[in-house]
């Protein structure tokens, strides 16, 4: 089967995540998509973002391809639950919709199978957040467009530390098994050499969020190092 052009015109780019938690002070649609235009005139190939506010506001801001995905809840399956989510994500205008890939039980008792079968005839573009290794091979025998790396580190919805890198194994095994699939590597990418670490370990793309536009814990990052 032929790649979607979409997906091809990913390879080997830098994806920003432009994302803030509940709570925080930038977490408004207008700055996300004020964020997204600056992380786009940087180069960013893509924006991976959350919530169906922000991916309306992005969307109508940035001219790069939007991942969007809906994290509701903070424990189980949060990002982008069911199929209504994802559903939700491509009517607010997401090119792509990420969904968790684990095979957790899901709010709306449906399995993933079930949730992703639908979009599939729909004709969405679907990326997997993955875990394990044993996801990444249950989303690419869905038929997922892409897998990522994204859940690797455990599911702490917010996650400001900079210690550890990116899950390289877990991006090298997906490789190795799925030549034929998109792996991308999400989840703890801080610096550019990391970044071009996991493009030369065989990931697609690279997705950064944290360490670029998440400021209180590049602050936090700074202000640690200066106490240690
Ligand atoms: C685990 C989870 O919910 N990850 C989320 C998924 O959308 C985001 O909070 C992350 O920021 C994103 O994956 C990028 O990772 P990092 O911020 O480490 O560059």
């Amino acid at each position: 089967m032929s790649m979607n052009p979409l997906i091809a015109s990913l390879e080997g780019k830098l994806i920003v995540s432009v994302q803030a938690y509940p709570g925080e002070p930038l977490r408004t649609p207008e700055i996300m998509a004020a964020m997204s235009r600056a992380c786009e005139l940087g180069g960013a190939a893509a924006i991976r973002c959350q919530g169906l506010a922000d991916i309306a506001a992005i969307k109508g801001r940035v001219e790069v391809p939007v991942i969007g995905l809906w994290k509701d809840g903070h424990e189980g399956v949060y990002i982008t639950p069911t199929l209504r989510h994802a559903r939700a994500c491509v009517n607010a205008g997401a090119d792509i919709v990420a969904i968790d890939a684990t095979d957790r039980p899901r709010p709306d008792g449906r399995s993933l199978e079930d949730t992703v079968a639908p979009l599939k005839e729909e004709g969405v573009l679907i990326m997997a957040d993955c875990a394990t290794i044993e996801d990444v091979r249950r989303a690419a025998d869905l038929g997922f467009d892409m897998v990522s790396t994204t859940l690797s580190h455990g599911t702490a919805a917010i996650d400001c530390g900079m210690a550890d890198g990116p899950d390289l194994p877990l991006l090298r095994q997906a490789v190795e098994e799925f030549p034929g699939v998109p792996v991308v590597c999400e989840g703890r990418v801080h610096t550019p050499a990391e970044a071009r670490a996991a493009i030369d370990a065989g990931a697609w793309a690279v997705v950064v969020g944290t360490a670029i536009t998440h400021p209180t814990s590049l602050t936090s990052w700074f202000k640690a190092e200066l106490e240690r």
